[in-house]
């Protein structure tokens, strides 16, 4: 990477601020915002939080011969400073991997339910299309080529920006032509897409989450950072039936024409998809599209079959559909997609014999929760809910009066239980969430064990119930006191159950 072109992509984003460099007629070899990672002639990028002076003498010590930086050190080799290091990182990072997402078609969803969901469906729906075409970026999964070792697990929603635009190029480099990203607000927050402007943004829906230490300050920014997307996208689509539409499609209409913004919702005559839910299964779903005032989208009014139940995903899988059909998706992909699609973790269902449907979903906050419970009540009223949850510790203490409510609402039962308590006490958790529950409504037991209560909600169903194992998907771990402990994950747990009842056998 060339300092003089770094230097001046800098300048046109008014980053720059100065350079001690003796010259800016030089090469930099690499580019690392870790030490551990910084080799010999490269350029080192100062940020973070816990940044320490001591990570920069590291870099340096392996090799590093110039930094990026907002402040001068003052240690033996020359700084580039810049008036916001983030951004910097991004911009260099594009630079430094010749500016993959040229090569790639790309999707971005963002809203705080149905992310992962609709990033899979979308992935599913276009892999039909393009058969080893298609990279994913998900909170579950990355995937940027055919190898085996193409496909490893996630460490963030959205990541660092270096890291993200280094698997882009991979991706390219390894034939893809599409990709499909979640996009958390934290990734406008810390500038980790800075610079990257989506084929198509989908914004899914909004409801308070993510506020507290290290994350929004307020909801107002939480709304900004997700908004960040309609204005980087050349297409946009919303969900119509969200709170705060008219403010996000405000935000699109800043930098996208009337005719490269869609939307979507159940019932909505004026939107330019509406979705009529025709059947709904304890496992599946059938629905139906209408199209309005967009004659190139004609084609999509027919009937969709989704492999995923809840009214939430059909919504999540006509948002799939438009964002596959305008990255190329044919009808037939994208019906094929949606029916042949699972997400790990989410509305899983085992069906038993004699002791009721079983779901594994990751509903970890009052909207997820809410929108789970409320459909499986609308839909099947006369089964008894029965719900086992714990809150997370450390972050979400809203969470807890989240659940309540929707027990409340939609529950009959529910074991309170762990779910990554961090540093604080379970039980005390539980007793948060108890304290709110009408129990006039709501049967509760506190059992910290989750396998424990597992156990106890499965054994007490009875052929018609509907027992939600929520919180946790396939996660493989409880993060309790700072470390990440081992447990066998929900799905894990429950078969153990069923293999253990004698008249499941
Ligand atoms: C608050 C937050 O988001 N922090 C993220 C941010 O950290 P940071 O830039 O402040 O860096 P830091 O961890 O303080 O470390 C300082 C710097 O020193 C460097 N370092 C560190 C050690 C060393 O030996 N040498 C060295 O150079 C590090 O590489 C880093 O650049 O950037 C790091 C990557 O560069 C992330 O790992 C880190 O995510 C933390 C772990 C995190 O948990 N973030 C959560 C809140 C998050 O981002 N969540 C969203 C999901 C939200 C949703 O569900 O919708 C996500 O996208 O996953
Ligand atoms: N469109 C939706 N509206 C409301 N709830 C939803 C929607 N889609 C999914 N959910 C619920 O939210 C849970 C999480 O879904 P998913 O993992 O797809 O969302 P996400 O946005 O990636 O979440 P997170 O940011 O927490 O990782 C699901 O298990 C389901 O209970």
């Amino acid at each position: 990477m060339r300092a003089n072109q770094l230097i001046a992509l800098l300048q046109e984003h008014n980053l720059f601020l100065s350079t001690t460099l003796p010259s800016d007629d030089v090469d930099f070899a690499s580019l690392a915002y870790d030490s551990r990672k910084a080799s010999a002639n490269g350029l080192f990028v100062c940020k973070g939080f816990n940044f320490s002076v001591d990570y920069l003498q590291s870099a340096i010590a392996n090799g590093a011969t110039c930094y990026l930086a907002e402040k001068d050190y003052h240690v033996d080799v020359p700084v580039i400073l810049v008036n916001d290091v983030r951004k910097a990182l991004s911009l260099a990072a594009q630079l430094y991997f010749g500016f993959p997402q040229n090569d790639l078609f790309v999707i971005g969803y963002t809203g705080t339910k149905g992310k992962t969901t609709s990033t899979y469906l979308t992935t599913n729906i276009l892999s039909h299309a393009f058969p080893q075409r298609v990279a994913m970026f998900s909170t579950i999964n990355h995937i940027i080529g055919p190898k085996p070792e193409d496909q490893f697990k996630a460490h963030l929603t959205t990541a660092e920006s270096f890291d993200l635009f280094h698997e882009m190029r991979q991706a390219v480099d390894n034939g893809d032509k599409v990709l499909v990203m979640e996009v958390a607000s934290q990734a406008y927050l810390l500038d980790r897409v800075y610079g990257l402007t989506f084929d198509v943004g989908i914004f899914l829906n909004i409801s308070p989450d993510h506020i507290g230490v290290n994350e929004h300050p307020n909801f107002a920014n939480y709304l900004f950072c997700k908004m960040q997307l309609m204005i980087n996208s050349r297409n946009c689509i919303i969900d119509a039936d969200m709170d705060h539409f008219d403010e996000v499609y405000a935000a699109a209409k800043v930098s996208t024409a009337p005719e490269r913004i869609f939307t979507y919702g159940f019932n909505q005559p004026d939107a330019t998809l509406s979705i009529t839910s025709s059947t709904a299964t304890l496992t599946d779903s059938e629905f139906g599209l209408t199209v309005h005032g967009a004659d190139q989208l004609q084609a999509l009014a027919t009937t969709y079959h989704v492999s995923v139940p809840g009214d939430f995903n059909q919504s999540n899988a006509t948002a799939a559909v438009l964002a596959s059909h305008l990255a190329g998706a044919a009808v037939s992909d994208l019906q094929y997609g949606l029916a042949h699609t699972t997400i790990p973790g989410r509305m899983e269902s085992i069906t038993t014999k004699h002791h009721g449907t079983i779901y594994i979903d990751y509903a970890h906050d009052w909207g997820s929760m809410n929108a789970l419970l409320s459909f499986l009540h609308t839909q099947f009223p006369d089964h008894h809910i029965t719900a086992v949850l714990g809150s997370t510790g450390d972050k979400g203490e809203d969470r807890r009066e989240g659940f309540a409510k929707a027990l409340n609402d939609y529950a009959d039962t529910a074991f309170l239980t762990t779910d990554d308590p961090g540093h604080e006490d379970p039980i005390a958790i539980a007793k948060e969430i108890d304290s709110q529950i009408d129990h006039d409504k709501v049967k509760t037991s506190i059992i910290p064990q989750r396998e424990d209560a597992i156990q106890h909600a499965i054994t007490s169903a009875t052929n018609d119930d509907l027992v939600v194992l929520a919180g946790k998907g396939e996660d493989a771990y409880q993060k309790i006191n700072g470390v990440d402990t081992p447990y066998a994950s929900d799905p894990v747990v429950a078969e153990d159950v069923i293999a253990g009842l004698a008249d499941e056998q």
